[in-house]
């Protein structure tokens, strides 16, 4: 064979081991997450799977979730999961699972961000799911992405005072719109009146940007990709808020003028009562900084960990669903064609703060945790029909965050070597991306799959998959949590991942 003879034999061999030569279009979506959680597993050396506590742990596992009747029913069960299987529904869990990471605190029980709602304390990952319940019975649309940009609609609704008449004013621009006069009781309901129109024009809201910063400090994708990605694989509160500090310039705008409106109410010479056939501008509104310090708002003096990137979770959210998704999620969603694996990649690729990566032995690894959790929800809120409906769910993973990961090594499942065990013995922060990090969420996405493989083999009939593993693992924790029989406590990183 000549030097230019084509070696087709090695061309196969090269296609067949590197897939080149183009993916095949019709393959189904593959979220690669598994596959490399047994890369970081076969290559860790400072986490083991212990396979004789995953025998005995499959035994346990699958009579107690058998005695509870463990299955996707068992998620609207919760007391403040959505019932309702709608659109509403689907918008409150796309932004519970925006912005479900880091509830852990430095601070005691009683110390730590805690919301009361419905006569309780919520705290964790239920003081999310309050906050966004209580905000709703509130009157603030926070689970509506055209609200998250903060531009609100071009349309308000005008009602007459007697609540008859309706009439849709198109109002020309935020910068034409009179504040609103609203009495003073309304604002106390919590019902925020809209703030000042802010000091752009509309055309720059038109042009898909953030609209009320001067276009001048726009965080460019890539800026703010930086600021949500201070830290290769994860991710820390950064510096640069230029974003942040003309949020607070603004609401500072808005502060001024309410305090003036409030002057206006209250001073000697009270404003005149609005006339009954006056129109009373609606109670519509906005997603200020305020606002959204009103939602997250804790009955301890410690706020929501991590509040700005939460902010920037919305605000990039719902400007990607505006640009891409006619600002719905059930369009994202059916985007994705009843994959489970494609509506994950579709958020990992569209969204910054759903593309949870790292790297391990200089290899890309994907965890997707929070894009994964978004479609488990989505998957048992609505029983697997409607939007909850996908033909591939089994290949969603375990969702490493860093409450399973702590039961599973509280029941021998994983072990730590010492000096890492020391570490999250002794509450030190272990940096997002470091390599202790990747290998205990690695290795915990792998030992739930070989966990979920042993219990098939002692009952093949099983209805178990990774899903209902770790959701009944997280609630197990919750309640060993309650019981205060905690041994070690959880890892601790500070990341917008999980
Ligand atoms: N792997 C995994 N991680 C989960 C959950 C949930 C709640 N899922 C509900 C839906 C179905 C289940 O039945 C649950 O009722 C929250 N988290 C994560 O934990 C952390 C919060 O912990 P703590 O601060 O202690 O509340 C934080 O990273 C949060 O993202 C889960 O299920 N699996």
């Amino acid at each position: 064979m000549s030097d230019d003879d084509v070696d087709h034999e090695l061309l196969a061999l090269m296609r067949q081991k590197f897939s080149l030569g183009g993916a095949n279009p019709n393959a189904p979506p593959e979220t690669k997450v598994l596959e490399h959680a047994q890369f970081i597993y076969d290559n860790s050396i400072d986490v083991a799977i212990s396979m004789a506590h995953t025998k005995l742990a499959a035994i346990a596992v699958s009579e107690e979730m058998q005695k509870r009747e463990y299955s996707t029913k068992t998620w609207s069960e919760h007391e403040l999961h959505p019932k309702a299987k709608d659109e509403a529904t689907v918008n409150f869990i796309f932004t519970m699972d925006l912005l479900n990471f880091s509830f852990w605190s430095l601070r005691g029980e009683e110390e730590r961000f805690t919301v009361d709602y419905k006569g309780k304390k919520w705290t964790g990952y239920w003081s999310l799911v309050a906050a966004l319940q209580r905000a709703l019975e509130e009157g603030i649309p926070i689970t509506s992405p055209e609200f998250w940009i903060d531009g609100g609609e071009d349309e308000q609704e005008v009602r007459r005072s007697d609540g008859t008449a309706t009439e849709v004013m198109k109002s020309a621009s935020w910068k034409d719109r009179e504040a609103p006069r609203l009495p003073k009781e309304s604002f106390n309901t919590g019902v925020y009146p809209d703030p000042p129109a802010p000091r752009l024009p509309n055309e720059s809201f038109d042009a898909g940007v953030y609209s009320d910063l001067p276009s001048s400090q726009q965080p460019t994708a890539s800026e703010a990709n930086v600021t949500a990605n201070v830290h290769d694989g994860g991710i820390e509160v950064s510096d640069e808020k230029t974003f942040e500090d003309q949020q607070d310039d603004d609401s500072d705008v808005w502060v001024d003028a309410l305090e003036a409106q409030d002057q206006e109410a209250v001073g000697p010479e009270q404003s005149p009562k609005p006339k009954e056939e006056e129109l009373v501008t609606p109670q519509r509104v906005r997603c200020t900084e305020d606002v959204l310090r009103h939602v997250f708002r804790s009955s301890t003096n410690e706020e929501i960990p991590m509040f700005n990137l939460r902010v920037h979770c919305l605000r990039e959210a719902g400007r990607v669903l505006h640009d891409h998704f006619d600002g719905s999620v059930v369009t994202l969603v059916q985007d994705a064609k009843g994959s489970a694996a494609g509506l994950v990649n579709l958020l990992a690729d569209r969204f910054a703060c759903f593309k949870d990566e790292s790297t391990y032995e200089t290899k890309k690894v994907r965890f997707l945790k929070r894009a994964q959790i978004f479609v488990a929800d989505l998957w048992a809120a609505f029983e697997g029909e409607g939007c909850g409906e996908f033909n591939d769910i089994d290949k969603i993973t375990m969702f490493a965050d860093y409450r399973v990961p702590h039961i599973m090594h509280s029941l021998g499942l994983i072990s730590y070597c010492p000096p890492l065990e020391g570490r999250i013995r002794r509450g030190e922060i272990i940096e997002s991306g470091h390599s202790w990090e990747v290998q205990i969420r690695g290795c915990s996405i792998w030992a739930i799959e070989l966990l979920r493989r042993e219990i098939l083999k002692i009952q093949p009939n099983a209805k178990v998959n990774a899903i209902l593993l770790d959701f009944f693992l997280y609630d197990l924790a919750k309640e060993k949590e309650k019981a205060g029989e905690e041994a070690l406590p959880h890892h601790r990183t500070r990341s917008i991942w999980y």
